[in-house]
């Protein structure tokens, strides 16, 4: 059975948590009036606290990033690409320190804390060799004319990034931006500040001038409507809910300003007749249990055909039972906590609502010990498809079966929410992947595998669950505008 480990963490990586400031323009600001506290969700212990930016903050922060913008649009893409570079070395550098961070703030295991700064760097690394790369065009032209499009920075972008990966949210957003030459002012979640803090760090300790980059933190609200509104904000980017991102997106419709919106799923996995079950469960448990299933691409609807519905159910709940999750400082630990109070109430009501519903909990189903916000691994089968949990992100370890007689069957239930991010299917008819592909509406699908993409892919949702793409051959656009040139070349 899932049980917490006893808290016999490793003193000597579990150390001390490091002051949170503000940065703007350049300056680390620690004291503020208003504060927040961090605390471990392990042990619901406090880290410590958060200074809350005031409206001044947010107007300081502003003029550094219109400053910082003329400096960094102007400095040439290698040396940019130059700094980036240094980043990920610093990164690198500090990779235990930063990962022994993420554990003690956000709760993931420390491995996977350290696997994430890794990710950080693939991002920025990426990023950089697209900054060598914004190639605009040349238009073909009659003589003593020339028609060019350039490709700009679009301006002080505005970005805001959640708790469940605070080190490679920031890092997505911020080099892509960096590499276009935008500024920005970024406002991390205060769940997770201290990541958001060394990242920023690492850019500056790596050369970046002062005002490139701003960090902020206090009222998420009271932050995002003055910097939205701000005219020197030219671009809004968010990784977090849909209801927040239909709120920012508003408020940067009202002000005429693009977004890119990476926002929830509720990732369905399709598995086909004649598949080899027990396998796929296995790959199943590890992959829905990753970051205790808080994660916006967590497969989370198991929409399974009825010849191996049963099989895939047992195989299933057996693994996610035997699971180890504890404080992540603990070796062997699998899966840490929820990050908070909140999450673990969500995901009990959702559990308690499947249960009047009728479903079977087929592992976990409750809350596990009462320090600390963990909860067991849960799998729940044979639900109702109106059932809350059917329809609502868990964000949370839980993960949903149901069997279904037919592909037509699997795509429609697949389909009939509003949100689609990410998605999985599992077959061995090229039939039925082709299929699949044409008609699950998602913006990534993984066939055969629970792997998403990295850096080099593009990544982002349809429907409610965002606009626009991060990462791949694309990864810079969003921070580009096109300017088209039209010159006569004889004497006026
Ligand atoms: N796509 C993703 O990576 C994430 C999705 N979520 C989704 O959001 C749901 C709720 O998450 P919670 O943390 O409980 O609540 P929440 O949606 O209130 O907060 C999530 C984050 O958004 C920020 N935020 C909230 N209101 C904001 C505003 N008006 N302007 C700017 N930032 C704002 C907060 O600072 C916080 O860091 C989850 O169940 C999950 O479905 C949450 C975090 C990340
Ligand atoms: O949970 C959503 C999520 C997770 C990771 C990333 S990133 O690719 O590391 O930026 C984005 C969104």
């Amino acid at each position: 059975m899932a049980n917490v480990n006893s808290r016999a963490t490793d003193t000597s990586v579990a150390s001390t948590y490091p002051r949170i400031g503000l940065f703007i323009d350049g300056e680390w600001i620690y004291e503020r009036p208003s504060c927040y506290a961090v605390c471990n969700p392990s042990d619901e212990a406090v880290l410590g606290p958060v200074p809350s930016a005031s409206q001044e903050d947010l107007e300081r922060a502003l003029r550094a990033a219109a400053k910082g913008f003329k400096v960094w649009r102007d400095t040439p893409p290698t040396e940019r690409a130059k700094v980036l570079h240094n980043a990920i070395a610093l990164l690198r550098e500090r990779v235990d320190d930063i990962g022994r961070i993420i554990t003690l703030e956000q709760g993931k295991p420390y491995t996977d804390g350290r696997t994430e700064v890794d990710r950080a760097c693939t991002f920025l690394e990426w990023d950089a060799a697209q900054s060598l790369r914004t190639y605009g065009s040349v238009l073909p032209s009659e003589p003593h004319m020339q028609r060019m499009v350039l490709r700009q920075p679009i301006g002080p972008v505005a970005a805001f990034t959640p708790w469940n990966v605070p080190i490679s949210s920031p890092s997505r957003k911020v080099s892509a931006a960096l590499a276009a030459g935008c500024s920005v002012i970024l406002k991390a979640a205060e769940e997770t500040p201290g990541a958001a803090c060394a990242f920023v760090q690492c850019l500056v300790d790596a050369g970046l001038p002062p005002g490139v980059l701003n960090l902020v933190f206090g009222e998420p609200a009271r932050i995002s409507s003055t910097l939205i509104a701000s005219p020197v904000i030219r671009m809004v980017t968010l990784t977090g809910s849909v209801h927040v991102g239909k709120q920012l997106s508003q408020l940067a419709g009202a002000a005429m300003k693009p977004v890119l919106m990476e926002l929830g799923g509720h990732a369905p996995v399709l598995i086909g007749e004649g598949v080899d079950a027990a396998k796929i469960a296995q790959q199943a448990a590890t992959s829905k249990m990753r970051m205790a299933g808080q994660i916006c691409a967590s497969p989370s609807r198991f929409i399974v055909h009825r010849s191996v519905y049963e099989d895939f159910v047992s195989a299933f709940a057996k693994i996610a039972r035997e699971l180890r999750v504890g404080d992540g400082f603990e070796p062997g630990v699998q899966m840490g906590p929820v990050a908070n109070a909140r999450r673990l109430a969500a995901v009990d009501a959702l559990v308690q609502d499947a249960r009047t519903r009728g479903a079977r909990v087929v592992a976990g189903g409750h809350r596990i010990g009462d320090r600390g916000y963990f909860y067991a691994p849960t799998i729940l089968a044979d639900l109702p498809v109106d059932a809350d949990a059917m329809t609502t992100e868990p964000f949370g370890p839980l993960a949903m079966c149901v069997p279904v007689d037919s592909l037509d069957e699997a795509l429609a239930l697949a389909n009939s929410l509003s949100v689609g991010l990410s998605a999985y299917a599992f077959t061995n008819s090229l039939h039925d992947a082709e299929r699949i592909s044409r008609e699950l509406e998602c913006g990534v699908l993984s066939i055969n595998h629970l792997g998403s993409p990295g850096a080099d892919a593009p990544f982002g949702g349809v429907k409610d669950s965002g606009i626009g793409r991060e990462g791949g051959a694309e990864s810079l656009d969003a921070y580009l505008v096109s300017k088209t040139v039209l010159q006569k070349t004889a004497r006026v």
